[in-house]
C-alpha cells in the first residue's frame, strides 16, 4: 500500500439501515469497508439481512439511513455482477445468448462483442458448450454460465447470494474451487452471502457474521490462508480450526 495514498475501499457503507415498509428493521447501523480484489463473506442465520445488504449495495432498492459509497472513482454502469441462487438462464437460448444478454441489453452488436462473450465462456471452463441449452447442462454448468453472465461486463465487484445453495455437496465444492480460480483470474472483489460455515472458510479472506432482528454485524474473522487454496487446505487441522471459531461466531448471533 502507497503510505502516501492509502487505497481507498471499492465501497464504504456507514451506518446503513433499511426499515421495509412493513415496518421491519431488516439491517441496523451497517458499517462496513470491502476492498479490492477482496473475497468477504456475509454469513448469519435466516433472516439477518443478507440479501437486503446485498441488494443494497447492487443499487436495487434504496436504505432508509446512512451511507453506501463507491470512494475511489466513483460508481460505473458495468461495475457490478450478480448471481443468484437460481441461475435464471433464458431456456429457449444458447449458452452463449445467455451470456450475451448483458451486453445485447446495452445494445452492443453481436460481431463487436462476441470476443468478449468467449473470454467469459473461457474463464468459467465452458468455451466448448456455447452452442449448448440450459436443459443440456448440470446443474453446476448451468451455475457457471450465470457466472460468465455476471463477469462479461468486467464488474469490479461481484455479487452473490446463496450461489450454491440449492446444489449437493460434491458439486458445491467443486464450483468452490472453481470460483476461486475464476476470481483470481477475473480480478474483481466477491461479496458472497452464505449460511454454509465451510463455504465462508474455504472460499473468503474476511468473514463478517450478521445476528438478526435487528440486522446488524456481530463480529468478523480474517481467514489468514493465502491462495490458491484447495483439497489440502479443506483437510487441514488450521481448516476444522477456522471452521470451529466461525461456527461459535454464529452461535452468537444464533442467540446461543
Ligand atoms: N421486501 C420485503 N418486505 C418486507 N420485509 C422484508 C422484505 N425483504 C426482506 N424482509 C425482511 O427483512 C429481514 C431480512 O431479510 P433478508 O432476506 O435480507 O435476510 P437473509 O439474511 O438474507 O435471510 P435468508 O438467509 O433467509 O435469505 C427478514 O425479517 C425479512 O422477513
Amino acid at each position: 500500500m502507497d503510505m502516501h495514498h492509502p487505497a481507498e475501499p471499492l465501497l464504504r457503507l456507514r451506518g446503513v439501515d433499511k426499515v421495509y415498509a412493513s415496518g421491519t428493521v431488516a439491517l441496523r447501523g451497517l458499517d462496513l469497508d470491502i476492498g479490492e480484489r477482496q473475497f468477504i463473506s456475509l454469513l448469519g442465520p435466516s433472516g439477518c439481512g443478507k440479501s437486503t445488504a446485498l441488494r443494497l449495495i447492487a443499487g436495487l432498492g434504496r436504505h432508509s439511513g446512512g451511507s453506501i459509497d463507491w470512494p475511489g472513482r466513483g460508481f460505473v454502469p458495468g461495475d457490478l455482477g450478480f448471481v443468484f441462487q437460481e441461475p435464471t438462464l433464458m431456456p429457449w437460448a444458447s449458452v452463449w445468448d445467455n451470456v450475451f444478454l448483458p451486453l445485447r441489453l446495452r445494445d452492443r452488436p453481436r460481431a463487436q462483442v462476441a470476443a468478449e462473450v468467449d473470454a467469459a465462456l473461457d474463464l468459467v471452463g465452458l468455451s466448448g458448450f456455447a452452442k449448448a441449452f440450459p436443459r443440456e447442462l448440470s446443474g453446476g454448468m448451468r451455475m457457471r454460465v450465470s457466472i460468465a453472465r455476471a463477469l462479461v461486463m468486467k464488474p469490479r465487484l461481484l455479487l452473490m447470494d446463496e450461489p450454491f445453495a440449492a446444489l449437493d455437496e460434491i458439486t458445491r465444492q467443486k464450483l468452490c474451487d472453481d470460483l476461486l480460480g475464476i476470481w483470481r483470474k477475473a480480478g474483481c472483489t466477491v461479496v458472497f452471502v452464505t449460511h454454509s460455515v465451510y463455504e465462508s472458510v474455504y472460499l473468503s479472506a474476511r468473514i463478517v457474521v450478521m445476528a438478526a432482528r435487528p440486522g446488524r454485524i456481530i463480529g468478523e474473522m480474517a481467514v489468514e490462508e493465502p491462495y490458491p487454496r484447495d483439497r489440502s487446505f479443506r483437510l487441514s487441522p488450521a481448516y476444522a480450526e477456522y471452521c470451529r471459531q466461525v461456527s461459535g461466531l454464529l452461535d452468537q448471533a444464533m442467540g446461543g
